[in-house]
């Protein structure tokens, strides 16, 4: 039975992962709040206990003392902020198993980039359904785990239904090297974590191919007008799209080397067509194809995106990709 009274200063963060690991260091760090890391594995806990540190997700970064690692999804009773930090496709699963512990009164945070790949649904809608909870916020935008965690200067977006409940998480979750915006578009926050990841892929194949840097600078400003379409077709803002959830979150991927997306991409770039990865999380192989369907479905017009997920799916090589993008119709910018 999910408890009804929560301690807003109780910080419980779901996913032991890199993002989840580096959002709990800072929360803790900042020492408004007592904070909890819940893993799934009792070797977190352990290597915590041993080391300080959180080696399989942050390899060699000290978390701080204050920090509490737990395996026990009863740490999540009387919560009041509940991040949920695992991916995209294991939050419906997670707000199932984890329904009975978390209290009607905790603002529940998706620290997510995605969207159901089964379903195209937001994800605050997904687990909303999961918690039946309502108001379920979003945490995005551009920042690194790793810098996260290591204190380097990050400013994220946190969106909720209301932009006072949105600035009650911004100031809760920011630290002094962590700064969170406050914003009432949930649906334009998450798309923009979604659709960026599709797009440092594109980025990627591009680097990967050769195909040179004025390449990339045209993707990045074509891909945000087909983010922008995308999101106001969803109901979404399109003036979140300029920001940090969306611009800066693309700029950054589309451009560094520590995203996963983009060096999954520059593989596909230069082996030519789809083929097996790393291994690693690459929310943008998940995004694509839906993201893509959804588009046709909604009637809007998404190049890039329906050329990423051809590629993944291998029904196009990057060649044929180029040549009908570069053989599109001329039009207005
Ligand atoms: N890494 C980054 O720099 C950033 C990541 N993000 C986003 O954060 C999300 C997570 O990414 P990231 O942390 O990097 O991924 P990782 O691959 O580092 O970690 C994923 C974590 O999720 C855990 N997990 C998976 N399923 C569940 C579940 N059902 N219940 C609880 N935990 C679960 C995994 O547990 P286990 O170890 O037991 O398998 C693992 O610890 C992604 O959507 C990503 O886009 C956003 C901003 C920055
Ligand atoms: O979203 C991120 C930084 O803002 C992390 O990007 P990757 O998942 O591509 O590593």
């Amino acid at each position: 039975m999910a408890a009804e009274s929560v301690q807003k200063d109780r910080i419980v963060v779901v996913g032991s992962g890199a993002f989840g690991t580096a959002l709990a260091a800072v929360a803790a760090s900042s020492g408004k709040a007592s904070v909890t890391l819940l893993a799934r594995r009792e070797s977190i806990v352990e290597d915590f206990k041993q080391t300080g540190r959180n080696d399989s997700a942050l390899p060699g970064i000290d978390l701080p003392g204050a920090l509490i690692v737990s395996d026990d999804p009863a740490v999540l009773e009387g919560a009041g902020i509940v991040l949920f930090a695992m991916p995209s496709q294991a939050q419906r699963e997670a707000g199932r198993s984890l329904y009975g512990f978390i209290g009607k009164g905790a603002d529940v945070v998706i620290c997510a980039k995605g969207m159901e790949r089964a379903s195209g649904r937001l994800l605050t809608d997904v687990v909303e359904e999961e918690l039946h909870l309502q108001n379920v916020a979003v945490l995005s935008g551009p920042g690194f785990a790793a810098d996260i965690a290591k204190g380097l200067p990050t400013a994220m977006v946190v969106a909720a239904s209301s932009i006072e409940r949105a600035a009650v998480l911004a100031e809760a979750l920011s630290g002094a090297t962590f700064r969170l915006y406050p914003s009432a578009d949930r649906i334009g926050v998450q798309l923009g974590g979604a659709l960026k990841n599709v797009l440092a892929i594109a980025c990627g194949i591009v680097e990967g191919a050769g195909l040179g840097d004025s390449a990339r600078a045209a993707l990045i400003s074509r891909g945000l007008a087909e983010m922008s379409r995308f999101v106001a077709a969803r109901g979404g803002e399109a003036d979140t799209v300029r920001g940090l959830s969306g611009l800066g979150d693309l700029v950054l991927t589309a451009t560094s080397h520590q995203s996963r997306n983009l060096r999954y991409g520059i593989a596909l770039g230069q082996s030519g067509s789809a083929s097996g990865h790393s291994g690693e999380l690459v929310e943008g192989a998940f995004a694509a194809s839906v993201a893509a369907d959804v588009a046709r479905q909604l009637g809007v017009d998404m190049p890039v995106t329906a050329a990423v997920a051809a590629i993944i799916d291998g029904k196009m090589d990057v060649k044929t990709a180029l040549e009908r993008l570069m053989s599109r119709p001329i039009t207005q910018e």
